[in-house]
């Protein structure tokens, strides 16, 4: 099977800007690109949620595409997490996973008590291969394991199916902060042992530019 190349193709190591530690020690940045994945209500803008603002959203299904941004960091290198929701609801799929493109990493969720949303990982991977490659890192995550009384996966199927896959397994919950921390660091920890880069100058989205027409735009 043909091997995509390295993605994206820029320098993967920052410099400390100046301004930065003035001790001579190389401190380095990278910008990874994480987006949550997986079926409507298993829970993802709440681990988000519970992973960057430390609570959880007013509740609301998502609508179109959001990101966060955290920052974290491993040894000597300090790791900003652009992490972008996507909305669950089959209505928005194409447009969730036409923002995988160009991802570094997955948290792909299922609920642990709703089985159509552990069958469709499978598919979520399909999408995640066809749309990101096969060198993307991925974490499984079962969520709500605060409802053991509504369990329908047992750890172990996750635990398999992960296997299978060949990726990390964390059984997680938002609503009682279980794991949560954990398994952004450990799919941070992937994406830069594989050395992977940073989103490459056009995937970055500058919310305070202003947009100025092009000529052929003009009246
Ligand atoms: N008990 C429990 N409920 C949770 C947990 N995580 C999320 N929920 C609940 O599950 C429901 C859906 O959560 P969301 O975070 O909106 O799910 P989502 O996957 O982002 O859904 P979409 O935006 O539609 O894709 C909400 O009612 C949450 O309160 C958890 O760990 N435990």
């Amino acid at each position: 099977m043909q091997k995509r190349p390295s993605w994206p193709q820029v320098s993967p190591l920052r410099r400390a800007p100046a301004g930065g530690p003035t001790d001579g020690s190389r401190k380095r940045f990278l910008l990874a690109k994480v987006v949550m994945a997986g079926d409507t209500c298993v829970g993802k803008t709440c681990i988000l949620s519970r992973y960057t603002e430390k609570s959880l959203p007013s509740l609301i299904s998502t609508i179109g595409i959001d990101f966060k941004v955290k920052t974290v960091t491993i040894d000597d290198t300090t790791m900003k997490l652009q992490i972008w929701d996507t909305a669950g609801q089959e209505r928005f799929h194409t447009l969730s996973v036409s923002y995988f493109r160009g991802a570094q990493g997955f948290v792909l969720v299922y609920d642990i008590t709703n089985p159509d949303s552990f069958k469709n990982i499978s598919t979520w991977m399909k999408d995640i291969r066809q749309k990101a490659g096969d060198e993307v890192e991925i974490i499984l995550l079962g969520n709500k394991c605060d409802k053991e009384h509504k369990r329908v996966i047992q750890k172990e199927k996750g635990e398999r199916l992960a296997w299978e896959y060949g990726i990390p397994f964390l059984e997680t919950s938002a609503k009682e902060n279980i794991n949560i921390d954990n398994a952004f660091v450990m799919l941070a920890k992937s994406i830069l042992t594989k050395k992977y880069s940073l989103i490459s100058e056009h995937d970055v989205v500058n919310l305070n530019e202003k947009k100025t027409r092009t000529d052929c735009c003009k009246l």
